[in-house]
């Protein structure tokens, strides 16, 4: 008999246990034979054995096939040194099992108009991917405090890329533009940074391998504003981790929530951790009012992606889709269903 596949569970913090748990169920309903191993990460992990990212949870994602996450983020670890953060934990697996490719999708459900930011006719246009490089920049550069000359305390955090770390993520935003409308527009601010001119540079000469696929280029500050004017305009975004981050939350409630979105992040293999794009959320941890869906559609990427079960993945992607246009809607989305009741509206509509 084949060996099943081995699905690692890191719920982390705040709602990562809630939202994981109701994206459990319904992997579980499937019956696909596959195991779940969990194991603490971020500040749970931190609280019971010193360390973020304990060695056997990073072992466990090694050996996993691919890795369902929740959040981390935990107010009580906020004045740690910043090696012993939660957030250490998932720029850690980041790093570690190079998952340099994330990928968020942002499409508007039907009958969500209602809950977007944005006018109806406008939220309408939404079906975009961001595809946000996740090994590089001032997340990962040298960073400190230091004092100046004058004798003022000053934080430096150094942004890079090189030329490979573009050209790998640019491959990615070419190939999935591929895949989806053809369209691909590389955000930056060339006109300012350094770091960006060398990505526009390199995007431009990975171009010439994809004359399929029509490339743009913009500035972050003007796609801001483009996400909000006319979002129906972009079908691949492909940018770095920092503008990548912020531009993700802002198309999140361009679609309705936050707690909508869901991520890949993928290495050159296909190997793959899934998690909502969202954090804990410490304003609402513990009473059962986070909305799971981010993280179920996340579940959905991993059958797709890591596991090679494109239909299983439709069927999530569907159920909730039903679940949504059905009326059932946590408090983010003006509704009233707890994190567990919108997990069984899902899974009846699987
Ligand atoms: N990948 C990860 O684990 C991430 C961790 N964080 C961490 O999370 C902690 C909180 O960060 P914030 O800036 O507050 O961002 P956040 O995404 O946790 O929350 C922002 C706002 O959105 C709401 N929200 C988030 N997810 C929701 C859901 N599923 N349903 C309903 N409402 C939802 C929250 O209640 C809050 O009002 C911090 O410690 C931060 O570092 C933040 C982003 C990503
Ligand atoms: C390190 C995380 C807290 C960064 C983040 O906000 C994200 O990946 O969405
Ligand atoms: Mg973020």
């Amino acid at each position: 008999m084949a060996q099943s596949s081995l699905i690692a569970i890191l719920p982390g913090d705040g709602i990562g246990p809630e939202v994981t748990a109701q994206a459990r169920r319904v992997l579980e309903a499937l019956s696909l034979g596959v195991t779940f191993e969990e194991a603490p990460v971020g500040g749970a992990a931190y609280h019971q054995t010193g360390n973020p990212l304990p060695a056997a949870t990073l072992d466990l994602a090694r050996r996993a096939d691919a890795i369902l996450f929740g959040s981390v983020g935990d107010p009580a670890c906020d004045a740690l040194d910043r090696h012993l953060r939660p957030e250490q934990a998932i720029l850690g697996l980041r790093k570690e099992l190079s998952l340099f490719a994330n990928l968020r999708p942002a499409k508007l459900f039907p009958g969500l108009e209602d809950a977007s930011a944005l006018r109806p006719e406008v939220a309408r246009t939404i079906d975009l991917l961001i595809v946000r490089e996740l090994n590089g920049d001032v997340y990962f550069g040298e960073k400190g405090m230091r004092t100046t000359a004058a004798g003022l305390r000053q934080g430096y955090d150094l942004m890079s890329y090189d030329e490979g770390e573009v050209r790998r993520i640019a491959i990615a935003g070419f190939e999935a533009a591929r895949r989806r409308r053809g369209k691909l527009c590389s955000v930056d601010k060339a006109n300012v940074l350094e770091t960006s001119q060398l990505w526009r540079d390199v995007v431009i000469e990975v171009s010439e391998q994809y004359s399929d696929v029509a490339l743009s280029h913009m500035y972050v500050d003007n796609a801001a504003m483009q996400m909000v004017r006319d979002p129906g305009q972009f079908d691949v975004i492909v940018t770095g981790n920092l503008f990548g981050d912020i531009l993700s939350d802002q198309a999140s409630m361009c679609v309705g929530s936050i707690g909508l979105l869901p991520s890949a992040s993928l290495d050159e293999a296909g190997k793959g951790l899934y998690e909502p794009i969202h954090g804990s959320a410490p304003d609402i941890a513990g009473q059962g009012k986070a909305n799971p869906c981010a993280a179920i559609l996340s579940a959905a990427l991993l059958l797709r992606h890591s596991l090679g079960q494109p239909e299983a993945a439709d069927r999530i992607e569907q159920a909730v889709a039903r679940a949504l246009a059905g009326g059932q809607r946590t408090a983010d989305l003006g509704g009233s269903c707890s994190t567990e009741a919108m997990g069984d509206a899902v899974l009846a509509a699987l």
